[in-house]
């Protein structure tokens, strides 16, 4: 892919409005990688207001992490909005194998038609109805295991799903790609999955998806690996992560990126 930093300064220029509706654990994490990004992130998921909220941003993020019932119906509604304006939203399914529960929300959420479906590898799997149904939130597949997943939810809900791990795998259903940035550490860290479909979500406004997902996961797992080059385990982790995503420029993405067609 040519420059992906070019997709940096846009969001950066953009600096979009992200409305999230995330999971207690994800809350500050996300928001301070949201701002460290160069976006406005907002927190808001009470059904109350949430549709209307979701009208106002310039993307979406959807996280099931920690749902209960008012939550989901904010989602739904959120989601609803987001599709009839045509602001960009990415569902991330936490942990959406594991319960009947999560099983028929994730679904719900699918005919929503989601812009983008950013999950690990069992999350996918478990999505496109195939096993997975994974640790809780964390994954017990390879990215590998679940590209064929991916490429079929990818032409079921007509989103570019993203399965991520030690190398992402991204798709439309018909493109495909590899982004090979990241950290051995960032899965010892509790919500970066989340945050990155905060930045994810970020990326999308006002660019082409495919292009901009992959942009998204480049910078983040670059901002990964200079953190890893000198943290001293998953605390010191947190806060260089948080400075490298602000050091980060275009060209240090462009330069940095490794990303292969798949
Ligand atoms: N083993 C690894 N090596 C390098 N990078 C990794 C590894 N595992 C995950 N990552 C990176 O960590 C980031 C988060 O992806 P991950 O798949 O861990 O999300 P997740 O399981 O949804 O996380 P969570 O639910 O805790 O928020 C991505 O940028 C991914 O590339
Ligand atoms: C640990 C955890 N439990 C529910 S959501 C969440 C954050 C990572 O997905
Ligand atoms: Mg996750």
């Amino acid at each position: 892919m040519e420059d992906p930093g070019q997709y940096l300064t846009s969001m950066r220029q953009t600096a979009p409005l992200v409305h999230n509706i995330t999971n207690y654990v994800a809350m500050n994490v996300m928001a301070n990688v949201l701002l460290a990004s160069g976006a406005s992130p907002a927190m808001v998921h009470a059904r109350e207001e949430a549709a209307e909220f979701a009208g106002l941003a310039q993307a979406l993020s959807i996280n099931i992490g920690t749902v209960s019932p008012p939550w989901a119906e904010a989602m739904e509604a959120a989601a609803t909005v987001a599709r009839a304006k045509d602001i960009p939203w990415v569902l991330d399914p936490v942990a959406v194998g594991a319960t009947a529960y999560r099983r028929a929300l994730g679904a719900r959420l699918v005919e929503l038609r989601p812009t983008v479906i950013r999950g690990n590898a069992s999350e996918i799997l478990a999505l496109a109805g195939e096993a997975g149904a994974g640790k809780g939130a964390d994954s017990t597949e390879s990215v590998a295991t679940a590209e064929g997943a991916a490429r079929a939810l990818a032409r079921h809900s007509g989103a570019v799903v993203a399965v991520t791990g030690a190398v992402d795998f991204v798709t439309d259903g018909e493109r495909a790609a590899r982004v090979a940035n990241g950290h051995a550490m960032m899965p010892r860290v509790t919500a970066l999955g989340c945050s990155l479909t905060g930045v994810v979500a970020a990326f999308l406004a006002g660019q082409p998806r495919f292009e901009a997902v992959l942009a998204a996961l480049a910078y983040f797992g670059l901002a990964g690996e200079r953190a890893g080059a000198t943290a001293n385990g998953p605390g010191s982790f947190q806060v260089a992560f948080l400075d490298a995503l602000h050091a980060i420029d275009a060209d240090t993405l462009t330069a940095g990126a490794r990303i292969e067609t798949a």
